[in-house]
C-alpha cells in the first residue's frame, strides 16, 4: 500500500493553507509531518482522511485505507475501555481485540468506562483504536498529547510494528518520537491567503 500524494491544495474555513503539498508514503515507512502551530499539518491530514475536499491535487489511495486519529480521542464516553475496542471493531470489520488492550497497557482498566480515565489513559485508548481498525496507512494529529515517557514508548513500539507488518504511518509532531522517520517541512507550501466562496467542509 502506498500513499501518493501529488500538487495537494487544502483549505480550512474557506482560506487555502497549503498548496503544491507532495509526497510519497511507503509501506512500511513513517513520515513526521513538520511546522509551525498553523500552518495546515491538521488540515492536510483532515483532507487526506476524507473530512474534506482538496482544492485540487492527486491522492493515489482513498481515505478507506487510512485510520484517523485526531486531537479528540473520539471515545464513547460511558462505554468500557473494552467495549470502546469492540466497537471501533464492529465498525472496521474486524473480529476480536487482538493485542489492542496489552500494546498499550490497557489490560487494567479493560473494564473502566472511558469517561473515567485520565487524560493519558484516554489518549492511550484512543491510539489503541488503530490497532482494531485493519487499515495500513495511520494518519495522526499529535499523538503523543498527554502521553507520559512510558506512554510515548508504548506508542513508539506500536508504530514500528505496525510498520514492520506492511503498514505505514503519516504523524503531525512537534516532538521526538524516539524511532527513525522521514520528516516533511510543509512550511515551503504554505498557500497564499484568499478567502473562497463557497467551500464545505465537515467536522468543524
Ligand atoms: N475550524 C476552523 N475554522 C477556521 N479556520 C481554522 C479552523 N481550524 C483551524 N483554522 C485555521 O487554519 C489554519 C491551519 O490550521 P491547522 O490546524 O491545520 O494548523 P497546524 O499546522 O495543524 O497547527 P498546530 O501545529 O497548531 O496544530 C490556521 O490558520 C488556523 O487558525
Amino acid at each position: 500500500m502506498e500513499l501518493t500524494v501529488e500538487n495537494l491544495a487544502c483549505a480550512r474555513g474557506g482560506v487555502p493553507v497549503l498548496e503544491g503539498v507532495s509526497f510519497t508514503l511507503k509501506a512500511g515507512q513513517a513520515l513526521l509531518l513538520r511546522g509551525p502551530n498553523g500552518i495546515g499539518k491538521t488540515t492536510l491530514l483532515r483532507t487526506l482522511a476524507g473530512l474534506q475536499p482538496a482544492l485540487e491535487g492527486r491522492v493515489s489511495v482513498p481515505p478507506e485505507t487510512m485510520a484517523y486519529a485526531a486531537h479528540a480521542d473520539g471515545l464513547k464516553a460511558t462505554l468500557t475501555v473494552t467495549e470502546n475496542l469492540a466497537f471501533w471493531a464492529r465498525i472496521f470489520g474486524q473480529r476480536g481485540l487482538g493485542s489492542a488492550l496489552e500494546d498499550f497497557n490497557l489490560t487494567d482498566l479493560a473494564h473502566r468506562q472511558a469517561q473515567n480515565l485520565s487524560a493519558g489513559q484516554k489518549r492511550r485508548l484512543g491510539l489503541a483504536r488503530l490497532l482494531v481498525t485493519g487499515r495500513p496507512i495511520w494518519v495522526l494529529d499529535e499523538p503523543t498529547v498527554s502521553l507520559d515517557v512510558a506512554s510515548v514508548a508504548l506508542f513508539g513500539q506500536a508504530v514500528k510494528r505496525h510498520l514492520q507488518g506492511g503498514g505505514a504511518a503519516l504523524i503531525a509532531t512537534h516532538i521526538d518520537l524516539g524511532f527513525q522517520a522521514e520528516e516533511l517541512d510543509v512550511t515551503p507550501f504554505k498557500a497564499v491567503p484568499r478567502q473562497m466562496d463557497d467551500f464545505d467542509e465537515a467536522f468543524v
